[in-house]
């Protein structure tokens, strides 16, 4: 994997950074690895999620899941950094075990998936670091009944992925569930690398052993200058260029399979990242499709932009066969790998054109190494921004007023957020 900056610099891009700029950071982004060291030795809350290359047991991941003998699919049950993770990778690679995601509580969305799963031949894994996210339990609720109704004896077909407190622990021993522990001192958002997404992987049969092996690939490259690697180029650009007002960040890559990868990195940037008024808005954004919707916006809206290109540079490819279609001649014999090569440079020379800093990102391929390098990249990225943002990273406490308000909305306690609501303003346009 390699970041190329080169469009983030001020020669290439108006609202770029120097090369100056840069190299001052570097001297603040030698002490931040430092300080990242020493939480990552001490295991302290949060640097603990950057050791998972060498702290993930994936043997015992795959002794968990074994007993599971070849399900037709599996529904992981959770949401965030409970289900985004798994979904990066199970969205991004092939297999013969069709994997699903409850990671909402839309009714309609919900019953339409219990509808077409054959749930006798469907593996549940239900994934919870407390254990009390009401979303999770009530959708583990409603599967456990579409179980019983379809007369499949639903402790036969769950496992469950938890702490080692709270309902699902306290389900997992009541029933004798098969468990897989949540690592301690590992934000959910950080969490791919470790049981709660390795898991769902390990049932569709891909290699959690190359994913682990392509993180660690990345967590050797570690250093104290931005310079040498990739992970930190890409978190001190970001962090320099959010401090010169551009407070948003459209991840656009140029591969379908890592469309669900933009929506994990949006967790991970915004829960971490946005802390104190300060923060850098994820934008999810897909090449080529976004050349013709987003990028007007990119290109002539506010300068408030980075966008971070990535890439494969091998993978399957399709010929384009030869037409005279007027205008069309040149396509012919070419491909859709040779076309979408050359929408991505070309996009990302338009937004320098057009003042607006890009970083390019390239995977060798989206295969599970590659995936491990971009995941752990993006951690040690987001980690390292936070400290140079001086940004508490590792906790989301603006996510619990929310909570609060709809628990006491549906009778699960006293909450004055839930008063708030009540007491809603309105201005109704009919
Ligand atoms: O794994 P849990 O405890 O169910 O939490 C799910 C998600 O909810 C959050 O705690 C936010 O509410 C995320 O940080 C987390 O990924």
């Amino acid at each position: 994997m390699q970041v190329d900056l080169g469009n983030v610099l001020d020669t290439a891009s108006a609202h770029g950074v120097s090369r100056e700029t840069l190299e001052r950071l570097d001297g603040r982004v030698a002490a931040a690895h430092d300080r990242i060291e020493r939480g990552r030795e001490a295991g302290e809350h949060g640097y603990e999620s950057l050791n998972l290359p060498n702290s993930t047991d994936p043997a015992a991941i795959r002794d968990a899941v074994s007993r599971f003998d070849d399900p037709s699919a599996v529904v992981t049950v959770g949401i965030g950094g409970s289900a985004l993770g798994a979904a990066t990778l199970t969205d991004a690679l092939e297999s013969d075990v069709d994997a699903y995601y409850l990671d909402n509580v839309d009714p309609e969305a919900v019953e339409r998936l219990l509808d077409s799963l054959d749930l006798a031949s469907t593996v549940v894994n239900v994934v919870s670091r407390s254990g009390t996210t009401a979303e999770t339990l009530a959708n583990f609720l409603v599967v456990q009944e579409a179980m019983a109704d379809a007369g499949v004896d639903w402790a036969d077909r769950t496992f469950v992925t938890t702490g080692e407190e709270g309902n699902l622990r306290d389900l997992a021993d009541q029933h004798d569930l098969p468990s897989l522990p949540v690592p301690d001192g590992v934000p959910g958002r950080f969490s791919v690398l470790s049981t709660v997404g390795l898991a769902a992987a390990a049932l569709c049969g891909h290699d959690i052993e190359a994913v682990l092996e392509g993180a660690a690939a990345q967590e050797a490259r570690l250093s104290d200058s931005l310079f040498d690697s990739p992970a930190y180029a890409y978190g001190a650009v970001s962090y320099a260029l959010a401090e010169r007002g551009l407070r948003q960040n459209a991840m656009m890559p140029y591969a379908e399979s890592l469309e669900t990868f933009s929506e994990w990195f949006a967790q991970l940037w915004a829960e971490s990242l946005g802390k104190d008024g300060l923060g850098q808005t994820p934008l999810r954004a897909l090449g080529a499709t976004d050349q013709h919707s987003q990028l007007q916006l990119y290109r002539a809206g506010p300068r408030d932009k980075l966008v971070t290109l990535v890439r494969a540079t091998e993978r399957e490819d399709v010929a384009i066969p030869e037409t005279d279609l007027d205008g069309l001649a040149y396509l012919g014999g070419s491909s859709l790998g040779e076309l979408l090569d050359a929408e991505f440079e070309a996009t990302e020379a338009s937004l320098a054109a057009a003042g607006c800093p890009n970083v390019r990102i390239e995977l060798d391929r989206v295969d599970e190494y590659g995936l491990g390098e971009l995941l752990y990249a993006m951690e040690a990225a987001c980690v390292l921004y936070g400290e140079l943002a001086s940004v508490d990273t590792f906790i989301q406490p603006a996510v619990e007023w929310g909570k609060r308000a709809a628990r006491g909305l549906l009778g699960g306690g006293d909450f004055e957020e839930a008063d708030a609501v009540e007491e809603k303003s309105r201005l109704v346009v009919e």
